[in-house]
């Protein structure tokens, strides 16, 4: 029976963490609804695989975007059901959960998702944000005096912050992320091969190749889509370099944003900053070279933490434990959880 649940609410992957079993769930935060009926037909990895391929009355969406939710009942449901399918009924054993939503969810989200992991079987629910979670994730010691920044790069939002304390003294959420990489892919494939390429072939692109800084050897592959001109099926080799190009508007982005959480930063605390480095979470992670990207634009060393995906997660359910020394030292800033 899970005691302690951390969950990662994330635009892109909804993660559970059980305390004593580690990472138990990572499905997308994807649900296929039948619009003539109102009826979930899937959610999780077989709606993902719905995604543009639905019939007329069915829509597989995704119910946060932008690092917002945007489909408030829908998102609800799908909480649930990821809190039944983890931790049972809920109706004889009831966990604690700290569930981790995007930044930018409003007062009335943050209600709702309390209720949902509520009725879902939680005992007593806590919210956390984003980045306090990805520090506890990536092992940092956020009770320190030290200050520590934290990137993390989700699908929606990348969120920055700088954490001392036990709290965050600055930060900023911006709602350029994996999603807008995948958007400026494909708004590039447009534009320069004439090509019209789906969500799913964007993103599978920057994975594949994706690049933020110059690779020692330049990779290709086959990219197919329907072309603009002929309006027929079309296959074109891309290069990573073509896809640095593609991504430097969001890249560029994202280091300014980092370059103002830095300059609102106490001088103290820049200072332990500048000798500690800068820890980067999240999938976008992943994407080929940001740590030296974010390096370059900074002049401050970057480290991407070993499991980026799971960190916030990890961190989620590691939070539970630390309650107590988080809350009461987080007097800097007024409701890390509420
Ligand atoms: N190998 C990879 N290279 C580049 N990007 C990747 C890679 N693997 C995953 N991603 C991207 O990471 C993003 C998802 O990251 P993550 O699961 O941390 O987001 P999230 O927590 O759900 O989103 P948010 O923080 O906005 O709520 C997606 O855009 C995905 O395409």
């Amino acid at each position: 029976m899970a005691s302690e649940v951390g969950i990662d609410l994330g635009t892109a992957n909804v993660l559970v963490y059980i305390k004593g079993k580690g990472i138990v769930l990572n499905e997308p935060s994807v649900v296929a609804v039948n619009k003539d009926t109102d009826e979930i037909l899937a959610i999780g990895e077989e709606a993902r695989q719905m995604l543009g391929r639905t019939p007329a009355n069915i829509v597989a969406a995704k119910p946060l975007k932008d690092g917002v939710i945007s489909d408030y009942d829908i998102t609800e449901r799908m909480l649930k059901y990821f809190i039944r399918k983890t931790c049972g009924s809920g109706r004889f054993f009831k966990p604690r959960i700290m569930v981790c939503v995007p930044s930018g969810v409003t007062e009335v989200e943050k209600r709702a998702v309390r209720e949902a992991a509520t009725q879902a079987g939680g005992k007593e629910v806590y919210l956390m944000e984003e980045p306090m979670a990805a520090a506890i994730g990536s092992g940092l010691d956020v009770t320190e005096p030290d200050g520590k920044m934290v990137i993390d790069i989700g699908g929606g939002t990348t969120d920055i912050a700088v954490i001392a304390l036990g709290g965050i003294v600055t930060s900023t959420s911006v709602k350029v992320a994996g999603d807008k990489f995948d958007e400026s892919i494909i708004r590039y494939m447009r534009k320069v091969h004439k090509l019209y390429i789906g969500e799913r072939t964007g993103e599978n692109i920057k994975q594949a190749i994706g690049t933020a800084f110059p690779r020692e050897e330049e990779v290709s592959m086959e990219c197919r889509g329907r072309d603009l001109v002929t309006g027929l099926p079309k296959t074109v080799d891309i290069t990573s370099e073509e896809v640095m190009e593609a991504l430097e508007e969001p890249l560029h982005l994202i280091c300014e944003a980092v370059h103002g959480v830095l300059e609102k930063t106490p001088p103290e605390l820049s200072a332990d900053i500048s000798s500690s480095g800068i820890v980067v979470t999240g999938g976008g992670a992943l994407l080929y070279g940001i740590d030296r990207k974010i390096q370059e634009r900074t002049g401050i060393e970057v480290r991407i933490v070993e499991d980026p995906k799971s960190c916030v997660a990890i961190g989620t359910g590691k939070a539970l434990d630390e309650l107590d020394a988080i809350q009461s030292n987080s007097l800097n800033r007024k409701d890390p959880f509420n």
